[in-house]
């Protein structure tokens, strides 16, 4: 998979306003309402990384979930960063598009 240029990077995240792009990763931070919400959202996601074949680095702090995505092997964000972004997306705001 071919690492994303950075005009490509910044326009794709058009689509995504929850994520910044830095350091040649995709960061969100996403909140919940306490812990368990939050480690349940992690167990889904966890599902469709193995589904894409494609692992976030992430951190937990109670409520809050931290995530980094990038493409080893391309060395930066790629779209399969993307299309872990978009299932994280429908994960974590399943009411907004
Ligand atoms: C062997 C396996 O396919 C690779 O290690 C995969 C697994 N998950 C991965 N996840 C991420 N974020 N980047 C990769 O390059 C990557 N490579």
């Amino acid at each position: 998979m071919n690492k994303l240029s950075d005009d490509d990077i910044e326009k794709k995240l058009l689509r995504f306003p929850d994520w910044e792009y830095y350091e040649n990763a995709l960061h969100g931070e996403f909140e919940f309402e306490n812990f368990k919400d939050c480690f349940s959202a992690m167990s889904r996601i966890a599902f469709e990384c193995e589904a894409l074949n494609h692992h976030p680095n992430w951190s937990n702090t109670y409520n809050v979930l931290t995530i980094s995505l990038s493409t080893h092997d391309a060395d930066g964000v790629t779209n399969k960063d993307f299309l872990l972004a978009e299932a994280i997306e429908n994960i974590v705001e399943p009411d907004e598009e």
